[in-house]
């Protein structure tokens, strides 16, 4: 059953050429349909930190930085949106996403809003974050949003990073640097590009005078934490996405009603959560449901999106070094890529972040997941407080999360190594020859996807030479592997070169739909779920160190490269991108480690 909003089914075939076009797409219903704090000043100069006590969002007027320059855009999003490519040098739109948003037209807001939310860590409440000791202070310090419009039959809603500061900056400066903006930029770029559910990039402007100071590492430091403050340019990013709610919200307005903050608490909470399904799960909940109907729906349709995310994220090599609930998106995709990483060595306990701790590591991101998962439903349970049966359901969705996300997990890794069953020994044998080799994740999976005989073809993913002891046990499991591919004779070639991005779950059908498959079909099959290309940080440091010099050719090719992860490429991408992580980068600040994303 499909329901939608009459305004999200209305044909769009509009192009949008100019900041007037996109005026006529405005549509807010965040701003319009849930409450502002009623202490929001009406000129949006809100900058001092305050506690904000009730409303969905705080009003903001934008700092935009000096002297915005075009840096790079996102030539797909902008298609997708419908927008000319040449907008995203066009005066007014620079002006507007650099955050000058002091003359749009109407009806666009001139105001952009922010949102609380509340932070708990691996599923501990914490309200101390903010200046207040309260959580009422705690929120987007530095982001904030400036437009939600329909674009070609979909609501899209557009935020600023580093657009300045708003009442939940804690005394910050509201900025982010150019180093963070453009990570973050290329990673949704190559994340969307992998097939894998997430914010979007949409445009990236740097300030040509203005800048901050921010702690960093020396060059060729080993130190855990940054030994210097180094001056940055400071930049705004915009990211789109269908909506920016996010699990730490929900949870601000369900500790709210929960102890009943205010008189409007619990009627907040129930909007907000009508508002997110209205926003992200239209598709799947009757609008005729009642609420605590609705409510387990929700949650269900919640850990179905978030356990195959993090299947995903898995499957790609991508950590989320601190995925506390304000970094989850109640719409399950991925959101703040600060202290991200896609791994190089294949570890279990892979974490970039210096500040996220094991719990964060790479192969705990579905426990962490889980947490924010019960998180999530005990932001809901207030809503349905007087139905015993109903708050019984909800316990065994969050007592369900661990088979299900085990479940996907399994799905996932079959899928990489071409099965069409998971096979438990085979996958920990895996797993410690990996851990034991050591291998480079991202080219062993891809090696593997020419289903080598031997291991000759594999010894260029590995970190160090092999012992003959290893050889002979990753001659073993090849055997084994090969036994369970059970694969027929070839009887015709498939291009691999046209494999483009791929929805995940369908190619998983593609394969377990297969019974008897060519060695081609696997190849071919394999190739589309292990990428070739993977956005690591040895990638990314050059990139931006060029762009701090004005120079963005680095910066768009990786985009070209990384928004193609699948294919091939030439032989001179293959040769500059499909490689081990140099052994000089090992333990370097800034390259295997990174203390701060902003
Ligand atoms: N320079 C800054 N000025 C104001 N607030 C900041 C700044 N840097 C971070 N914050 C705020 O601190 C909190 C934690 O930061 P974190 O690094 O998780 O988020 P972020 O990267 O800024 O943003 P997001 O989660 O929106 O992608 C966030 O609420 C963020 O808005
Ligand atoms: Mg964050």
């Amino acid at each position: 059953m499909i329901h939608k909003r009459s305004q999200d089914i209305a044909p769009n075939s509009d192009t949008v050429n100019s900041v007037n076009d996109l005026a006529k797409l405005a549509n807010y219903s965040f701003m319009d349909t849930l409450n502002c704090d009623p202490d929001a000043t009406p000129d949006g100069i809100d900058y001092a930190p305050r506690q904000v006590l009730s409303g969905h969002y705080v009003t903001v007027k934008p700092t935009p930085i000096e002297n915005p320059e075009y840096v790079v855009h996102s030539t797909r999003l902008f298609g997708d949106l419908g927008f000319t490519d040449s907008l995203a040098q066009s005066a007014d739109f620079i002006n507007m996403f650099s955050g000058d948003m002091s003359n749009v037209p109407a009806p666009m807001s001139q105001l952009g809003w922010a949102c609380g939310y509340a932070l708990s860590i691996f599923g501990t409440e914490y309200v101390q974050q903010c200046p207040f000791k309260t959580g009422n202070g705690y929120g987007d310090g530095r982001a904030m949003s400036i437009f939600e419009g329909v674009f070609k039959g979909k609501r899209w809603e557009m935020q600023l990073k580093g657009g300045g500061r708003t009442p939940y900056c804690r005394g910050a400066d509201g900025r982010a640097v150019l180093r963070s903006s453009v990570r973050e930029f290329l990673a949704q770029e190559h994340m969307h590009a992998l097939g894998v559910p997430t914010s979007r990039s949409l445009s990236l402007y740097v300030s040509k005078t203005e800048t901050v100071l921010r702690p960093w590492y020396s060059e060729g430091s080993r130190s855990q934490d940054p030994d210097r403050m180094i001056s940055e340019a400071v930049a705004i990013s915009t990211r789109v996405a269908s909506s920016f709610i996010r699990v730490g919200q929900l949870e601000l307005f369900g500790r709210r009603a929960r102890i009943q903050a205010h008189p409007q608490a619990m009627a907040e909470l129930t909007q907000l959560v009508l508002h997110l399904i209205d926003r992200e799960y239209a598709d799947v909940i009757d609008p005729q449901l009642s609420l605590s109907d609705k409510v387990l729906l929700l949650a269900l349709e919640f850990r179905k999106r978030l356990t195959s995310l993090v299947a995903n994220w898995i499957r790609v090599g991508y950590c989320q070094g601190n995925f506390n609930s304000d970094n989850c998106a109640a719409g399950g995709f991925t959101l703040d890529y600060g202290p991200f990483g896609f791994c190089d060595v294949f570890s279990p306990q892979y974490q970039p972040w210096t500040g996220g701790g094991q719990h964060f590591a790479f192969l705990n991101q579905g426990v962490a997941a889980e947490r924010n998962f019960l998180m999530f439903c005990t932001a809901l349970s207030p809503l349905i407080a007087t139905h015993p049966d109903e708050l019984d359901q909800l316990q065994r969705l969050v007592n369900g999360f661990t088979t299900e996300m085990q479940t996907k997990m399994q799905q996932m890794w079959a899928t990489k190594l071409g099965l069409i069953t998971f096979n438990q020994p085979l996958f920990h044998e895996l797993e410690a020859l990996m851990i034991k080799t050591p291998v480079d994740y991202t080219l062993f999976f891809r090696e593997l996807c020419a289903l080598p005989a031997n291991i000759t073809p594999l010894k260029k993913c590995f970190y160090q030479p092999p012992s003959k002891a290893i050889e002979q046990q990753w001659t073993a499991w090849l055997t084994q592997w090969h036994s369970l591919l059970d694969c027929t004779e070839d009887v015709e070639t498939v291009d691999s070169n046209t494999v483009a991005s791929h929805n995940h779950a369908e190619i998983t059908n593609h394969i377990n739909s297969s019974p008897s498959r060519t060695r081609e079909q696997i190849s071919v099959q394999m190739k589309q779920v292990n990428p070739k290309y993977s956005l690591r940080e040895w990638l990314l440091v050059p990139a931006y160190s060029q762009a701090s010099e004005g120079n963005y050719s680095l910066v768009r090719e990786l985009q070209a490269v990384m928004t193609q992860p699948y294919a091939e490429q030439t032989q001179e991408i293959e040769d500059k991108y499909y490689q081990l992580k140099a052994p000089e980068f090992f333990a370097i600040g800034g390259l295997s480690h990174l203390s701060c994303s902003s």
